[in-house]
């Protein structure tokens, strides 16, 4: 059904296959694996959290030391994921993107429909309540969010909140995955339908994007308008759990296609439904 949504271009994303020169030595822990397999994973699955203090070559500098508090509970990581990871997750997001239920623009109760593009995993997001098949889409049970992302998840609360302990018993079992072309734009909203305050982990890739967060009373001032660039991390727990947060704009051009995405912008964001079933 719905044939409109089975053929949106998502240019950058879809028909993007491997970048020239991607292909370069010395990158640890890369299976090629599938984000849609439950197998071990590969680079974003394993080795270092973030993986920029290992000094591969062709590696950008480690940017996890400019970590900022942008509000209680609400830092931002930038350089966090590698090139590697980002490359991979790319790949799983492109094959989640395909099915069993492919990335759509999301229909609104009142007739709108939403400019970023959004695919889930674990659980399926559909305003305003998540179900485990997508019956806004074509009614399949959406794809299982894998052991690697709740580990990646586990380590990105470890680096966000500087604390070793801080991924126990962190166990998100949903990711909303989306994508924004030139154009797209999110507007100011809570994620308030997990039954869990347990933190938002949230990773870009691709195009640059200002990302508003704001408080948790209102959709507006004040607030924070923070630069999320390729491989940031971006967490938001405890007294933010719950801040109004969007994308205004996205920078076209601004992303390099050595993540994978030759244009838009990538972004995924782990949660605890706290729901059953
Ligand atoms: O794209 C982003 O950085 C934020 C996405 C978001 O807020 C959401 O999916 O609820
Ligand atoms: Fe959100």
């Amino acid at each position: 059904m719905r044939q409109e949504q089975m053929s949106t271009p998502l240019p950058g994303f879809e028909e993007f296959e491997e970048p020239a020169g991607a292909k370069g030595p010395g990158r640890p822990g890369i299976s090629g694996g599938h984000g849609g397999s439950d197998g071990d994973g590969g680079a974003v699955g394993s080795g270092e959290p973030g993986g920029r203090h290992s000094g591969v070559p062709g590696q950008s500098p480690a940017r996890s030391d400019h970590r900022r508090e942008i509000a209680p509970g609400a830092v931002h990581v930038p350089g966090w994921l590698t090139m590697a990871q980002q490359r991979e997750l790319v790949t799983a997001c492109r094959g989640w993107a395909r099915g069993p239920a492919p990335i759509r623009h999301t229909k609104l109760p009142r007739g709108g429909v939403m400019s970023v593009q959004t695919v889930c995993i674990g659980w399926h997001w559909q305003p305003y309540a998540y179900t485990r098949t997508a019956d806004d889409v074509n009614g399949a049970r959406v794809a299982e969010f894998p052991p690697w992302m709740v580990d990646l998840g586990r380590r990105a609360l470890v680096e966000a909140y500087q604390d070793s302990t801080a991924g126990d018993g962190y166990t998100p079992d949903t990711a909303l995955i989306n994508f924004y072309d030139d154009q797209a734009k999110l507007g100011m909203h809570q994620d308030k339908e997990e039954r869990s305050g347990a933190p938002v982990v949230s990773l870009s890739i691709g195009d640059t994007c200002v990302f508003r967060f704001g408080n948790t009373e209102t959709r507006t001032k004040p607030y924070t308008d923070v630069e999320l660039a390729s491989g940031d991390l971006f967490v938001f727990g405890g007294p933010s759990r719950f801040a109004y947060h969007g994308v205004p704009k996205v920078r076209p051009g601004t992303g390099d296609p050595a993540s994978g995405l030759a244009g838009g912008r990538l972004n995924i964001t782990m949660r605890v439904t706290g729901l059953d079933g």
